[in-house]
């Protein structure tokens, strides 16, 4: 099966400032895949290209085994909600699903017209007048209604409250279950990609740390505790993506496929949130590290 998003030394740069770069994934399709990475760390270069909004400045990107917008049929493919969910504020609803009709060959009308009215959204209600939620609603029944195999949305849920974050990614959740979907999906809180990502991409500084299943990275990463000790006496099949040390003490987050044998270390799992801070490390920590270490 083609993976839905497969990239090789992708990189794309505006001016002297690369803002993707050494781009190697392979994302298998039927997953909700989630992005993160702090601001500025290359996100939506990342969406853009891969909704082919943005040409490489170096390497390939393929969606479904061709070209992003590579003609009609991979634009059919693709949805893409962007950041701030832009809509016309001066059309109603009703205006939006019938442009939506227009423009997409495989428009599900239907669907679309369900999912309005099961979010209780006025049809005359032009866009500009509803709340934060009900536009980011509109905005993901759009791309649904599209019908594509792969929806990437970026940064759905950024201005969003609780609740209405928790009903969004709900309707996410349940349209993936009931169509063939794939989901690329980009957000800064990482308690929602734990809800909703069974594929996690972890971006920092333009670069790629880490990209997997989300199962296998908590399966393959291990919090270890013990005697103050050089990262460099770790076993070699110990790769070290985080160290902190104390006078007498040391925690390293390691990725190993191996069972941790030394009766030393005290190994703790992690949660995908201590996983992905693990790989964005401090603040301000400088590029290109092997290894992201913050001494105490
Ligand atoms: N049109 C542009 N012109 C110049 N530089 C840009 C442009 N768009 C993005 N950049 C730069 O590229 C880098 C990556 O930006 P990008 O928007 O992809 O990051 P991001 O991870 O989505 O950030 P955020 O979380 O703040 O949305 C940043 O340094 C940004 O300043």
């Amino acid at each position: 099966m083609n993976p839905v998003l497969r990239a090789r030394g992708l990189g794309k740069r505006y001016g002297k400032r690369w803002a993707l770069r050494d781009c190697t994934i392979d994302v298998p399709s039927g997953h909700v895949v989630g992005l993160v990475g702090a601001n500025g760390a290359g996100k939506t270069t990342l969406l853009k290209l891969a909704c082919g909004q943005l040409a490489p400045t170096a390497g390939d990107i393929s969606v479904f085994g061709g070209p992003p917008a590579g003609g009609p049929g991979q634009l059919a493919k693709v949805g893409f909600v962007a950041q701030d969910t832009p809509l016309y504020t001066g059309l109603s609803v009703a205006d939006h699903l019938r442009l939506g009709a227009r423009l997409n060959p495989g428009w599900d009308g239907a669907l679309a017209r369900e999912r309005v009215d099961r979010l209780g959204l006025d049809l005359t209600r032009r866009a500009g007048r509803l709340s934060g939620g009900q536009r980011a609603q509109l905005a993901l029944t759009l791309g649904l209604a599209k019908r594509p195999e792969l929806l990437v949305l970026d940064e759905p849920v950024a201005a969003l409250d609780p609740l209405a974050r928790r009903e969004f990614l709900q309707g996410l959740m349940e349209a993936v279950a009931e169509h063939e979907l794939s989901v690329l999906l980009s957000s800064h809180l990482i308690s929602d990609l734990e809800r909703t990502c069974d594929y996690l991409i972890v971006l920092a500084d333009s670069r790629v740390r880490v990209a997997g299943e989300v199962d296998d990275l908590l399966a393959t990463h291990h919090r270890i505790t013990g005697p103050r000790r050089d990262q460099h006496r770790l076993p070699s099949d110990q790769r070290v993506v985080s160290a902190r040390h104390t006078g007498r003490q040391s925690t390293f987050v390691i990725r190993t496929d191996a069972p941790i044998h030394d009766p030393a270390w005290t190994v703790s799992p992690l949660t995908l949130e201590d996983l992905v801070l693990a790989y964005l490390g401090e603040p301000g920590q400088a590029d290109h590290r092997p290894v992201l270490e913050v001494v105490r």
